[in-house]
């Protein structure tokens, strides 16, 4: 898309057109190339972009050794020098022991939501501005440092500024390591900003992570629960250092702080936008589901508006308009013969398919009720329409072999901070402000610098 008829520079051409719009020119070749592929070209490479189902399951049933998605994050960020060490043992634990333990963690994640509030929002009797990316950041990177390694960590701003600056020191260092030769990166990336926040992610979790490696339970023991302590429990031998440890954590914090951040930004930013619409039927929803008082993993249940609520935000606010990326590590052929050379990098137009009308009757809306709806007309016990649930119309969290193990956890934690925020707060967007996305290649960006007012309600 955007190469024009001329063949001098088309892929220039066309890389420089969609670095300018590249959500337009996503949306155009899907509406124009529906049932088959379309190119595009960013400043570094060119994607083959598949539309049509069938032949997105055939990208999706690929071996890994066919169309890798290793391969893709390898270059994207560097990552064997930017994160160390990728062989993917604790992939298990996140899609296992964080998901099963969602409901035990719950009563500690509101504890943490609330202080995080109390912390960075407080309170005001009267409407106050706030800077809404910012402090969600903040309200996220506790949670998640919670149920990742516990107290007197997940409270430590320090440690909560470190992880919170990993995410960009991850992107710049790439930048800054990609033109030079491979044989030259491990010494490069000491000199990068992503080698400083590790060794000073290193320099604060030592003691903790040499205690939990240390500690054996006696049978009855209580243990932690957290990712610390699953990792501890189960870390096979050549992995047991506090460097290792920590090279986990800050990937996981990486996968894990942004996106959640991202979406849930974008969740807040509709209450605040359509308040009469949103905020006292998803406070009255939560309300009467809590127990003796507090949001408890059984009102996560049963709040299917809330539910919807998150789904859509996540349906309109993709973190990579661009989903399944994968590298051909050898030819591949698509049953209708299209032949994909090595080295070819494929994904699937996301952006565009969630704005697909044929899938969502007015897909520019956001319409928090969108999912809850459906669930209540097609009610067939599956997990169809629910937050966490994946299919080929709804990729926010991928989908097939490689979907993101850490969805169930990131829905309960976004659900949780709107429930709490819903409660203690009511929203409101300042006069003649409207958020301003912007785009970076692939990425959608939030607008950082939108402020909302809040009011306390007076409830907790
Ligand atoms: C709203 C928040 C999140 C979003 C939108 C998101 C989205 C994604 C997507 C799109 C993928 C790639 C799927 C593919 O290309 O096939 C992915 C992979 C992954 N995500 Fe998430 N994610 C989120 C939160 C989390 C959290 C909280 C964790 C950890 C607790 C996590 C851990 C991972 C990991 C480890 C992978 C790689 C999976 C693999 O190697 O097979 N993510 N995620």
């Amino acid at each position: 898309m955007g190469y024009g008829h001329s063949p001098f520079f088309a892929s220039w051409r066309g890389a420089i057109k969609f670095m300018l719009r590249p959500r337009y020119y996503l949306l155009k070749g899907y509406k124009k190339y529906k049932s088959g592929y379309f190119k595009i070209a960013t400043l570094r490479e060119e994607y083959i972009l598949v539309s049509e189902k069938g032949k997105i399951s055939e990208l999706l049933a690929a071996p890994a050794d066919v169309l890798s998605f290793l391969d893709i994050s390898a270059d994207e960020i560097q990552s064997r020098w930017t994160l160390g060490d990728s062989s993917p043992w604790h992939l298990g634990l996140i899609s296992g022991k964080l998901t099963q333990n969602i409901g035990t963690m719950t009563p500690g994640l509101v504890k943490e939501i609330n202080f995080a509030l109390d912390r960075h929002v407080g309170s005001p009797s009267k409407f106050t501005p706030i800077a809404l990316h910012n402090v969600i950041q903040k309200v996220v990177a506790q949670a998640v440092s919670y149920a990742f390694v516990g107290h007197p960590l997940c409270r430590d701003e320090v440690y909560l500024g470190n992880i919170r600056a990993f995410t960009r020191a991850v992107r710049v260092s790439a930048e800054l390591i990609r033109p030079f030769p491979d044989s030259m990166k491990p010494y490069l990336i000491r000199l990068t900003p992503v080698w400083r926040r590790q060794k000073f992610a290193e320099e604060l979790m030592h003691s903790v992570v040499l205690a939990r490696l240390r500690k054996t339970y006696k049978a009855k023991e209580a243990k932690p629960v957290d990712l610390l302590q699953w990792l501890a429990d189960t870390a096979p031998s050549r992995e047991r250092s506090v460097t290792k440890f920590v090279e986990r954590l800050m990937r996981m914090n990486l996968a894990a702080m942004h996106t959640t951040t991202s979406i849930l930004t974008g969740a807040v930013t509709q209450v605040a936008l359509a308040p009469d619409l949103y905020t006292e039927t998803l406070r009255n929803e939560v309300l009467p589901l809590r127990e003796n008082g507090s949001i408890t993993q059984k009102t996560m249940l049963h709040a299917i508006k809330l539910d919807s609520f998150v789904r859509e935000a996540g349906r309109l606010n993709p973190v990579s308009m661009i989903g399944l990326m994968r590298v051909a590590r050898k030819e591949f052929c698509f049953r209708d013969g299209t032949i994909i050379p090595k080295g070819t990098r494929l994904g699937v137009p996301t952006v565009a398919i969630h704005q697909d009308v044929s899938l969502y009757p007015s897909p520019e809306a956001f319409d928090g009720f969108r999912f809850s709806k459906l669930r209540e007309e097609h009610h067939n016990g599956t997990m169809m329409h629910e937050a966490g649930s994946t299919d080929l119309d709804h990729l926010t969290f991928g989908h097939g072999k490689h979907v993101c193990p850490g969805r169930f956890f990131a829905t309960d934690v976004m659900k949780l901070v709107l429930a709490v925020m819903v409660v203690r707060y009511d929203f409101k967007m300042p006069a003649n402000t409207k958020p301003r996305k912007r785009y970076f290649g692939e990425h959608e960006i939030p607008d950082f610098s939108l402020r909302v007012l809040v009011k306390a309600t007076g409830n907790r």
